[in-house]
């Protein structure tokens, strides 16, 4: 199967796995139905509830389901937590690269079957080509940079909730728009993963480079999920621009990217302290050898990183507001005894809480299970024929991780926990009994984080997250920080299998929700703590001596 059918799949699979974005639904309010016959009876999901129909569906196929796109192209959906981990971990040398998308290498610059960007990247070089990309890139977004990032997540959370409480305007709380918060939460993620590679702080919601990131990442987003002319027909990349629009249009926003990243790479060397640009060019020179990584290369990788790290926390964040007013409002309650019991109402929560509030953690990873923000992963490519348990998996075959469904394995995730659609982050701890009424605090101290559990939202196998650690560390502590502060209400229906589709990604469909401070005891913690922690938050990752080649 050639570049050509591999992303006329990523584009109809846009479809497929409800991340169409039907232009013009909301103006005309009215339930279109998907109309194309792609996979079984999905194309029947109402346009705003894209995953209705997708547990039956993937009850119905199995672990793996191997549709034909028109009766020709053929897919892989795998459904089951051991059909991941054994296609995507254990036989992950045939299942790490990505079907080739033609508009991307074009906007990227690249050769055929290649990308700057990691993620985008379909197919390496060689696994030595993949394995430096992930040498230079780890070091800055795993355990060992935690300890440098993390203070950073504790100061944009003081923003966030003194944002949050002007848009709540006062302690008897007000209805506020979902999407007022997320221009908050994207505000908070952007100013972290900006901060980490590049030592720039987003201090305001209408910082003009933020605003120009956020654009251009959203060009790329649809580049990689809406397939142009010159994905059906290759040959047009080789057109002089002055011949071809496409070839025109794709170098112009190439040089656009170009002049944006070296700018970010740039200001990077240039900042006080420890950050991921100087780790990456350090690493870059010790493990490339001979083969220098240009800077434009190395400018690209870490764009990579802060595309992957913008456009998801927020929206996966997002969804803690539907939680909270639609699917199970008791686990704010249980938050707030956790919270009252071991950070208090004097401070606001720090890292140094974590160990004793598993139950956080919890919330976080339910969040990701319940609503993955990605519900069928980035496809990946089968490189050769293949066979799974009897299933033929066709060479070349576009693969999906359903994380929707393995989210819901009831041989993995126990369904006399609690139901596998029910939002209950009980399921993640080991140990607590949170049935017992008694003392909802102490119990829910008492349990461990199960991590054996799989988080299927962040892949698997060597393409998987690597920024997992990162967005779980601030999601933590977006999450402990806006529960510490807020209560939640409910102001009219929310149904929350509506979704808005962004590429390959879903986010709740707006909402309004009623946000109440806890006491006016929040505005007199947040203030001070705020106004200290900028005050302080000089060099706040650490010297740049700490940029060594190895970590
Ligand atoms: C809730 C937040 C996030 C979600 C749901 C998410 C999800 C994903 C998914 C599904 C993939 C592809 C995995 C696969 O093919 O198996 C991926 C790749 C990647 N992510 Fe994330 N991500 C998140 C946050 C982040 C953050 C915070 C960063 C960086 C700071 C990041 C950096 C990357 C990179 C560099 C890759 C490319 C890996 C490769 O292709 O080798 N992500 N992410």
């Amino acid at each position: 199967m050639g570049d050509t059918s591999n992303v006329v799949v990523l584009g109809l699979l846009t479809l497929v796995f409800g991340l169409y974005v039907a232009s013009g639904r909301r103006s005309t309010g009215k339930k279109t139905l998907l109309k194309l016959p792609i996979i079984g009876d999905l194309y029947r999901s109402p346009i705003e509830k894209p995953l209705l129909r997708w547990d039956a569906w993937s009850k119905e196929k199995g672990a793996i389901a191997t549709p034909k796109l028109f009766g020709i192209v053929p897919l892989v959906v795998i459904n089951t937590a051991e059909a991941a981990t054994e296609l995507l971990s254990q036989c992950s040398a045939w299942y790490s690269n990505r079907p080739g998308s033609v508009s991307i290498e074009m906007i990227t610059g690249a050769a055929r079957g290649q990308s700057k960007f990691t993620r985008h990247d379909a197919r390496h070089r060689r696994a030595k080509h993949l394995k430096l990309h992930h040498r230079i890139l780890s070091p800055s977004l795993g355990a060992v940079a935690a300890p440098r990032y993390q203070p950073i997540m504790e100061l944009e959370c003081k923003q966030l909730v003194k944002e949050l409480l002007e848009l709540a305007r006062d302690s008897s709380g007000r209805v506020v728009a979902s999407t007022d918060i997320y221009t908050l939460l994207e505000r908070t993620q952007a100013s972290i993963i900006l901060t980490l590679h590049y030592g720039i702080r987003v201090a305001t919601s209408d910082d003009p480079l933020f605003h120009e990131i956020v654009h251009v990442q959203e060009r790329v987003t649809h580049t990689a999920a809406n397939p142009g002319l010159p994905d059906f027909i290759p040959a047009l990349r080789y057109l002089p621009a002055a011949l071809s629009p496409w070839r025109h249009a794709a170098d112009r926003f190439y040089a656009e990217q170009t002049r944006l990243y070296m700018r970010l790479l740039e200001a990077g060397d240039k900042a006080p302290g420890w950050n991921a640009t100087k780790q990456a060019r350090n690493v870059a020179a010790k493990y490339a050898g001979a083969d220098k990584v240009p800077d434009v290369d190395l400018a690209f990788m870490l764009a990579t990183s802060i595309q992957g790290g913008m456009e998801t926390s927020p929206r996966a964040l997002l969804w803690l507001f539907v939680a909270a007013i639609t699917a199970n409002p008791g686990f704010i309650s249980r938050a707030h005894s956790v919270l009252d019991a071991v950070v208090g109402r004097e401070r606001m929560p720090t890292f140094a809480d974590r160990a004793a509030m598993p139950y956080i953690d919890g919330i976080v990873s339910e969040l990701m299970r319940w609503r993955p923000i990605s519900p069928g992963s980035i496809p990946r490519r089968a490189d050769k024929a293949d066979d799974y348990k009897g299933t033929r998996i066709a060479k070349g075959a576009t693969v999906f991780a359903n994380a929707w469904f393995i989210g819901r394995d009831a041989a993995v995730f126990d369904p006399a926990l609690a139901s596998l659609d029910a939002f209950a982050p009980e399921r993640w701890l080991d140990g607590c009994d949170m049935q017992g009424p008694e003392d909802p605090a102490a119990a829910a101290r008492q349990g461990e984080l199960r991590t054996s559990l799989p988080l299927p939202v962040f892949g698997q196998g060597r393409r998987s997250c690597m920024g997992r650690r990162v967005a779980l560390d601030s999601s933590f502590m977006q999450v402990a920080s806006m529960l510490w502060a807020f209560d939640f209400e409910r102001v009219h229906d929310v149904d929350p299998m509506d979704m808005v589709v962004t590429g390959f990604m879903t986010e709740p469909a707006p909402c309004q929700v009623m946000l109440k401070p806890r006491g006016t005891w929040v505005t007199d913690v947040v203030r001070g703590e705020y106004r200290s922690a900028v005050n302080s938050s000089g060099n706040i990752m650490g010297g740049a001596a700490d940029a060594v080649g190895e970590v």
